[in-house]
């Protein structure tokens, strides 16, 4: 179906400047504006640098007959009378050297805005995804993250905000080129809006049918290849024991075969209107010429027309095709525009909250009341009216069937989960809410069962997210200790300065573990939750932990293990039983 006027301008599928510009700061939208202008100036300076060459030749090839010029260039002609040709012709090169050197740094500055923009961008959507909720971040998938921080902002700078600073600089050259053409023949406008109709007519009526559609696979395709591919490379082992890598290279090639045919196709179609438009290019110079031959104006007219008539084509060519490359580039990348203003946070400054209430951890932990059910309406509530007090210094043994919400609970305590039912009370005083949750964190060390593992130094692993220069080796040593791996980290060459590989594969699960406990230790927290710390670790290391964790209970710091493990039972003062959506003691 041809579109309407409307439908083309429709929000979706173009994506107007004000909605653009709704997304932006208010120093963001003046620095866009100063850019466009800018970008307007370098652009009046081209039409202007151009269009004083044609006086100049005429001038220079017989400047007697100047008075006989057309119209259009008599007054022009006539100030360079008053000037010798030596300095016209350095004035017309240091025009041009002046016009280039303004666009260069017009381009520079325009980047610099650009890129301040994405990194801008960037930053907000990755402040977004750390608000996330637990339960909506246990949603998401990594390659549709990753888009998201990465790509869409990417793609909205490079392919709608620079597309329609090309589109503005453009049109204003083309408006101009176009009203010096005509001011000097109108007919030429004439036949220049004839020839311009296919290319028109293309663009409009398949361009959404064709070059959207095949966009829009191309781009719903290429998280599921990274995903695939993902998945492909982290089954290294399975795939290989299992002699399955046929499966996952074909998989991978069926998908990767399918975007790079889209891509072809949409090549292909992009490149057609710059083909149209040189054809019309040749046609109307043909005609120019024969206009030139069969009609009995003066000669020296002729060939000040044929001399204009190329000036403009030669900048209202490539103008023409990148205010169309621009349009359709705008059109194609809309989709950023929405996402862009569904993902982006409007704190992008700091994480933390200045005014949050400080928490004193002195006397316990208190659960009243508290119930919780994911997100999920399939699933029924899990932990149902729990009330249980911890006291500091208690070494806590959390116990339960598999699946009961043994790692809820501890995410619960950890500030991780927020919306339960019930409260969270320290010291009888503090209930944990919005505002004291970031001073509860601090006192806290995490061990989760999965621990994520950088890929970085064993160093970096400990101090997690701290500077290096702001690093205490000495601490991170203690924790090492603490932890019981400093036997193994001593036979490494490089020491704490050793490279782990990704996802800590260098490393055994049980030394992964003890890593991750003494990144917990590290910190210095009041308050330890651990998830399973010891499954992987041989009796000797075991009791070495457990003895370490009751030590430290008894300096003050508090534990809450999740574990099968009966060896805990013998270090724990408390056992609590997480069964039937309850928490009891033994
Ligand atoms: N993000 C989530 N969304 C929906 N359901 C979840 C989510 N995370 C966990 N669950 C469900 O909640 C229940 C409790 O899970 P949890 O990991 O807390 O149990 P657990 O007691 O720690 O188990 P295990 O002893 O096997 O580690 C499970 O049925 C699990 O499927």
């Amino acid at each position: 179906m041809p579109h309407t006027g409307k439908s083309i301008l429709n929000a979706s599928f173009f994506p107007g400047v004000f909605q653009i510009l709704r997304l932006l700061s208010r120093k963001q939208r003046l620095k866009a504006i100063e850019n466009i202008a800018i970008s307007v100036g370098v652009a009046l300076l081209e039409v202007f640098s151009l269009t004083i060459i044609l006086p100049l030749f005429y001038y220079l090839i017989d400047p007697d007959k100047s008075q006989q010029a057309p119209e259009v260039l008599r007054s022009v002609i006539l100030l360079m009378e008053s000037i010798s040709w030596i300095v016209l012709v350095v004035g017309i090169i240091l025009t041009f050297a002046l016009k280039n050197i303004f666009s260069v740094w017009q381009m520079h500055k325009q980047l610099d805005f650009l890129n301040q923009l994405y990194l801008d961008f960037s930053k907000r959507i990755y402040h977004r995804f750390y608000r996330l909720k637990w339960t909506d971040y246990a949603q998401t998938n990594s390659a549709e993250t990753f888009r998201k921080i990465k790509d869409t902002p990417f793609e909205f700078i490079n392919y709608v905000v620079n597309s329609y600073f090309l589109l503005i600089t453009d049109v204003v050259i083309c408006v101009m080129m176009i009203s010096i053409i005509t001011w000097f023949d109108y007919r030429i406008l004439f036949i220049f809006i004839i020839l311009c109709m296919p290319v028109i007519i293309f663009y409009f009526f398949f361009r959404k049918n064709v070059i959207l559609k095949t966009d829009k696979s191309f781009r719903d395709l290429t998280p599921v290849t990274n995903i695939i591919l993902t998945q492909g490379i982290s089954s290294y082992a399975e795939a290989r024991i299992y002699q399955k890598e046929d499966y996952f290279i074909n998989q991978f090639i069926h998908i990767s075969k399918i975007t790079t045919t889209q891509l072809a196709k949409l090549k292909t179609f992009a490149s057609l209107p710059t083909r149209i438009l040189e054809t019309i290019g040749i046609v109307l110079f043909a005609g120019m010429i024969i206009y030139a031959r069969t009609s009995n104006a003066d000669a020296k007219y002729i060939m000040v027309f044929i001399g204009l008539i190329s000036l403009a084509l030669y900048r209202i060519m490539p103008s023409l095709n990148r205010i169309l490359q621009s349009l359709s580039q705008i059109q194609s990348y809309a989709y950023t525009v929405s996402t862009l203003k569904e993902n982006l946070d409007d704190f992008p400054e700091n994480f933390l909250n200045e005014n949050s209430d400080s928490v004193d951890f002195k006397t316990s932990i208190e659960l009243k009341a508290l119930s919780f059910q994911y997100a999920d309406k399939t699933r029924s509530l899990l932990l149902n009216n729990i009330n249980i007090k911890i006291s500091k210094g208690d070494f806590v043994m959390l116990q339960g069937p598999s699946g009961t919400g043994k790692t809820t609970l501890l995410n619960i305590l950890a500030g991780i989960i927020q919306d339960y039912a019930g409260e969270i009370i320290i010291d009888n005083n503090v209930c944990l809410d919005k505002q004291s949750i970031q001073a509860w964190q601090s006192r806290l060390g995490v061990v989760s069962q999965s621990p994520v593992i950088l890929q970085d130094t064993i160093l970096h692993n400990i101090a997690f997210g701290e500077q290096h220069v702001a690093i205490d080796r000495n601490k991170v040593k203690a924790a090492i200790a603490l932890a019981g791996i400093n036997d193994f980290i001593d036979l490494l060459t490089a020491g704490l300065d050793t490279p782990i590989g990704e996802n800590g594969i260098t490393l055994s699960g049980g030394q992964r573990q003890r890593l991750c406990l003494a990144r917990a230790l590290y910190r210095d927290p009041d308050v330890l939750l651990l998830d399973e710390v010891t499954n992987q670790l041989d009796t000797k290391n075991k009791v070495y932990i457990l003895e370490q964790l009751q030590s430290l209970c008894r300096q003050g710091k508090t534990i809450i293990l999740a574990s099968h493990d009966p060896v805990v039972k013998q270090y724990a003062s408390h056992i609590l039983i997480l069964d039937s959506k309850t928490l009891t003691r033994s």
